[in-house]
C-alpha cells in the first residue's frame, strides 16, 4: 500500500483538539509539528494554521519554494490578510476559516487522497523512458510544470470557461485536452478550433454551423463546432485573433447558449465548455483591440498561464532524452545524447518551445549514427540550411527560397511570435500558418 503523509502545523489548542482526530483516521501517516521551520519533506499534503501570517512566513514559504510539491491547506480566523492573500496566488489549495466546517474539510481530504493514490499508481505504471512526471497528456517535472498540474487539476474539477495562457509550443492544446480529459465531459466530444488559420468568414462557420447557399461554396448544410461538441469541450486556439465583432457573437452564446447558423433564424442551444487559449498575454490583447475585455472576464474564471520551456530547468534534456527514447522505440535504434549537446539543449533559449525540442530531436535522431552530439542539433546551428540566415539572400535567389528564409528569420526575431511575425511581414496570420505548414513537410 502506498503510505502518503499529511502534516499539521498548529500551536491553537483548540483547533488541535478538533483536527487531530480527523486526521488521524484520514487514510494518510499524520505528524503534527509546531512551526513551519520544523515541517519534514515529503508531506503531501499541509494543513497550516498559523495564529499569526505575516510577511516573515511568507518569506520562509517562498524561499524554501515549498508549494512546489505539496499541497497546502490553510487555515485562519478569517480576518483580512494581504499576506494570506499573496499565499494562496502562489498556489495554495484550499482556504478555511474558523470556525471549522468539518465535514467538508474530510470531503477534501478524501479527494486529495484519491488523487494522490492514483498518481503514485500511475507513476509505477509508466514505461521508463525517462524520469519525468507525467499529468494526463502532460510531461515534466519542474516546479513551475508541478504547479500547472495542480491548477490543471483544480480546473478540471469545475466546470468554468478557462483562458490558457502561454507561447507558441509551450503545450497549451495538450493542456486543454488533459483538462478535457478529466472532467466530467470527458465522455463527450474535444472540438478544437483554431482562429488563426480561418479565415473571418469561416470561423463564423466553423463555429455555429450554415445553411446550403448562406454563401458561395456553402454547398449544403453544415454543423458548426457548438453542435458538434455539445455536452463536451470547446477549445478556441488564438482566441486573440478571431475578428472582434465574431467575438461578440461569442460572448452571446456564453451568456445565453443560443446561437444560430449563419444563414438562419433559427435560435438553437448548446452546452459547451469554452477553453480559450492566446499566446498574447490577454491585458495587453485587450489594450492593443485585439481581445474583448467582456469576453476575457467571461473566459478567464480561470486564468492558466503555461511556463516557457527556458524557465523548466532540467525539464529541456529530460524532454529530450523522452523524445529520444521514443524515437529509438519506433525505429528499434538505440541512439544517445553526448554530454556536449545536453549543453548545448541547456544553453539555447527554446522561443518554439517544446515543439522545437521535439522536432529538433527528431531530426538529430535521423543525422546521428549512434550519438547525437552539437553537430547533429540542426536546428541550432547557425549554419544549417534550415536555419533562416538572411544573408543568404542575394541575387539570384529562388524568390520562393528567399521567401522562406525572410519569413523563418522574421520569426526568429520575434522569438517565434507568429502574429508579431505577420504584421512585421504584412501577411495574415492565416497565410503564415499555411507558409510554416509547407516548411515542415
Ligand atoms: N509538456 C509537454 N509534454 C509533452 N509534449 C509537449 C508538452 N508541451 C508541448 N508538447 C509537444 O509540443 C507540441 C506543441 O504542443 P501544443 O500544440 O499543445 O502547443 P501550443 O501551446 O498549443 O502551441 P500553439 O500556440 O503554437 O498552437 C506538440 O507536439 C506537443 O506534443
Amino acid at each position: 500500500m502506498i503510505l502518503l503523509h499529511i502534516t499539521l502545523i498548529s500551536q491553537q489548542a483548540l483547533l488541535l483538539e478538533t483536527l487531530v482526530p480527523l486526521l488521524k483516521t484520514s487514510g494518510f501517516q499524520f505528524s503534527c509539528v509546531e512551526t513551519l521551520e520544523e515541517l519534514i519533506a515529503n508531506s503531501s499534503l499541509v494543513i497550516y494554521a498559523p495564529e499569526h501570517f505575516s510577511e516573515v512566513e511568507l518569506d520562509v514559504l517562498q524561499k524554501h519554494d515549498m508549494f512546489d510539491e505539496t499541497e497546502w491547506i490553510i487555515i485562519t480566523d478569517g480576518k483580512p490578510n494581504p499576506y494570506i492573500d499573496k499565499l494562496m496566488t502562489m498556489g495554495a489549495s484550499y482556504h478555511f476559516r474558523t470556525p471549522l466546517d468539518i465535514d467538508h474539510l474530510n470531503e477534501v481530504l478524501q479527494e486529495f487522497h484519491k488523487e494522490f493514490q492514483q498518481e503514485e499508481e500511475q507513476k509505477s505504471l509508466a514505461p521508463v523512458t525517462s524520469t519525468l512526471d507525467q499529468f494526463g497528456l502532460l510531461l515534466g517535472s519542474s516546479p513551475v510544470m508541478r504547479r500547472l498540474y495542480r491548477l490543471i487539476r483544480r480546473a478540471s474539477k469545475t466546470d468554468t470557461n478557462i483562458m490558457l495562457v502561454g507561447e507558441s509550443g509551450t503545450g497549451k492544446e495538450l493542456a486543454a485536452r488533459t483538462i478535457h480529459e478529466q472532467s466530467l465531459r470527458a465522455e463527450h466530444p474535444f472540438i478544437a478550433i483554431n482562429s488563426a488559420a480561418l479565415t473571418p468568414e469561416l470561423v463564423e462557420s466553423e463555429l455555429f454551423g450554415h445553411l446550403k447557399g448562406a454563401f458561395t461554396g456553402a454547398v449544403s448544410d453544415r454543423e458548426g463546432c457548438f453542435e458538434q461538441g455539445n455536452e463536451g469541450t470547446l477549445f478556441l486556439d488564438e482566441i486573440t485573433e478571431m475578428p472582434v465583432d465574431l467575438q461578440s457573437k461569442l460572448l452571446r452564446v456564453l451568456e445565453s447558449g443560443e446561437f444560430k447558423r449563419v444563414g438562419s433564424n433559427q435560435v438553437k442551444t448548446t452546452n459547451v465548455r469554452i477553453i480559450a487559449a492566446t499566446n498574447r498575454q490577454p491585458i495587453s490583447a485587450i489594450e492593443d483591440g485585439f481581445l474583448r475585455e467582456d469576453i476575457y472576464f467571461r473566459l478567464a474564471h480561470f486564468p492558466i498561464q503555461l511556463p516557457p520551456l527556458r524557465k523548466r530547468g532540467k525539464d529541456i534534456t529530460e524532454l529530450a532524452q523522452h523524445f529520444l527514447a521514443y524515437r529509438n522505440s519506433v525505429t528499434g535504434t538505440h541512439k544517445v545524447l553526448s554530454d556536449s549537446a545536453m549543453q548545448v539543449l541547456m544553453e539555447y533559449t527554446w522561443p518554439g518551445n517544446v515543439r522545437e525540442l521535439k522536432h529538433c530531436i527528431e531530426q538529430a535522431h535521423i543525422l546521428a549514427s549512434d550519438t547525437i552530439g552539437p553537430n547533429e542539433l540542426a536546428l541550432l546551428k547557425p549554419d544549417n540550411e534550415n536555419t533562416a540566415n538572411i544573408e543568404d539572400i542575394r541575387p539570384g535567389t529562388p524568390l520562393k527560397e528567399a521567401e522562406r528564409i525572410l519569413i523563418l528569420a522574421t520569426l526568429d526575431s520575434c522569438s517565434g511570435n507568429k502574429t508579431q511575425a505577420a504584421d512585421q511581414l504584412g501577411i495574415s496570420l492565416k497565410t503564415l500558418y499555411n507558409k510554416l505548414e509547407q516548411y515542415s513537410d
